[in-house]
């Protein structure tokens, strides 16, 4: 049984005050499964306590005899694996993309692993194949049960050469904190660098891998059979500090955002300056107010999604939005996931006749002054969600938003942020036999 999630939202309450982004998903998520390789304690600080992709971790680890302690208040996870190990559950029901990070931890303490098959968010094609390509390389064997993928090495992983045929982050994360448990040499060639990978090799470090990182795309991990504890900071989530950004700009508000993480968002960045936004910043914070628009309005624009250092396809929907604002006709691109536009199709009932889109391309017929009308509204996937949160949040009257979940998937504490700006939100929760994913 899950609960079906529904924001009512009364669009057009002028957001004021300060905001902190909180810190990022796509490294908690990934730092909470890599504390698991840890044989002493780990401390996770500025941890998005409230985030559900990361309770659904915490329910798994707890499940296979892990220890997780939450402090809500200053958002921070303790968390303690020594009698990690591997169970048969009721339910493999965990609608989160990166169930295979859970596989390292749980090799390590016990030699075998059953865990969910990868959901996540619907865009496209995800497969999984090259996670089971990297346990093989390190001596796993992998069967594909009906409920779960079980991973067996009962000695733990065995060092290796790992060779990635294509990008990925989830593959490179996997084969980082895999390697980590070997005491032993193991390279990883075509790697994936983000920001959030590199937040994790600083975590890897701090617990006693020895990473080394050659060029852009080569890593070196020579890990080890004891590996200790520690206490690290998550880094600050770059697609949360674009979101407030956009919604500070388009509500006509005066928010001040905290802990931005500029180096790790650069070019998208610069692409706001090109819709002509010049915001008030200092080394760790933004301002947006209305004075921000450099023209009085924003201008027209034309850009593509892909891969970081550019803008990731995470942060698509919220160029959109800006479009569909810009004084003119815009056009966006996502060359990562051309899948990734069915939120769309609720984005249009805020935006009558304002939107195209077809593979991979949208194009925005945006007006300057235009306010959207409220309307009922469902949730695609977490960006999607968040950005159709936007439109109702600007709109004229009261929508509503169903399977608002997706967008707590991504957005910690959303509701209380959104209140301490002034700007009030009803979140109600039943609940159902709907799935998430
Ligand atoms: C390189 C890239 O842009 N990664 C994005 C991808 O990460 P995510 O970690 O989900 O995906 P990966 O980076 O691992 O893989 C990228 C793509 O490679 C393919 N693949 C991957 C693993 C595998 O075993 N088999 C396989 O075929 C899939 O088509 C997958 O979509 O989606 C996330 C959610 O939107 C984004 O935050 C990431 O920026
Ligand atoms: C799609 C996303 O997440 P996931 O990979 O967890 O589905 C996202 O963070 O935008």
């Amino acid at each position: 049984m899950r609960k079906n999630v529904t924001a009512k939202i009364t669009g057009g309450q002028i957001p004021h005050g300060r905001v902190k982004v909180s810190g990022a998903k796509n490294a908690a998520t990934r730092l909470l499964a890599a504390a698991l390789i840890s044989d002493g304690q780990v401390k996770l600080e500025n941890f998005p306590t409230e985030l559900v992709d990361a309770n659904y971790k915490i329910d798994f680890i707890r499940k296979n005899g892990g220890e997780v302690k939450i402090d809500k208040i200053n958002e921070a996870l303790t968390i303690d694996s020594d009698k990690l190990v591997s169970s048969i559950l009721d339910s493999y029901n965990y609608p989160i993309r990166t169930t295979y990070l859970l596989v390292p931890g749980l090799i390590k303490k016990s030699g075998n692993a059953k865990i969910p098959y990868p959901g996540g968010c619907k865009i496209g094609n995800r497969g999984y194949d090259l996670h089971l390509m990297v346990w093989e390389k390190l001596g796993a064997q992998i069967i594909e049960r009906p409920d779960y993928i079980e991973v067996i090495a009962p000695s733990g992983f065995k060092a290796g050469e790992i060779n990635f045929p294509i990008s990925t982050i989830g593959g490179t994360e996997n084969a980082l904190i895999s390697a980590s448990t070997i005491a032993g040499e193991t390279t990883i060639k075509n790697a994936y660098i983000s920001p959030e990978i590199e937040c994790l090799i600083d975590f890897l470090r701090s617990i006693g891998s020895k990473i080394e990182v050659v060029g852009n795309s080569f890593i070196r991990v020579i890990g080890q059979s004891e590996l200790k504890g520690s206490i690290f900071q998550v880094m600050p989530d770059r697609i949360e500090a674009l979101t407030w950004i956009v919604y500070g700009i388009l509500s006509g508000g005066d928010v001040l955002i905290e802990d931005v993480p500029f180096s790790s968002m650069e070019i998208p960045l610069i692409h706001l300056k090109e819709a002509g936004i010049d915001f008030y910043r200092n080394s760790t914070n933004v301002r947006v107010s209305p004075e921000c628009l450099v023209n009085g309005t924003l201008q027209p624009f034309e850009l593509a999604s892909g891969t970081h250092p550019g803008i990731i396809s995470d942060m698509q929907p919220f160029y959109t939005l800006l479009g569909l604002h810009a004084d003119g006709i815009s056009r966006i691109f996502d060359y990562r996931y051309p899948e990734r536009l069915k939120y769309c199709e609720e984005l249009i009932k805020f935006y009558p006749e304002k939107i195209n889109w077809e593979k991979g391309s949208i194009t925005t017929f945006g007006s300057k002054g235009f306010r959207p009308s409220s309307c009922s509204a469902y949730s695609t996937d977490l960006r999607g969600s968040m950005a159709v949160v936007i439109a109702a949040l600007l709109a004229e009257g009261t929508s509503e938003i169903y399977n608002v979940e997706m967008a707590l998937r991504g957005y910690n504490k959303l509701k209380d942020k959104l209140e301490h700006l002034g700007v009030k939100i009803l979140i109600e929760e039943e609940e159902t036999e709907w799935q998430v994913s």
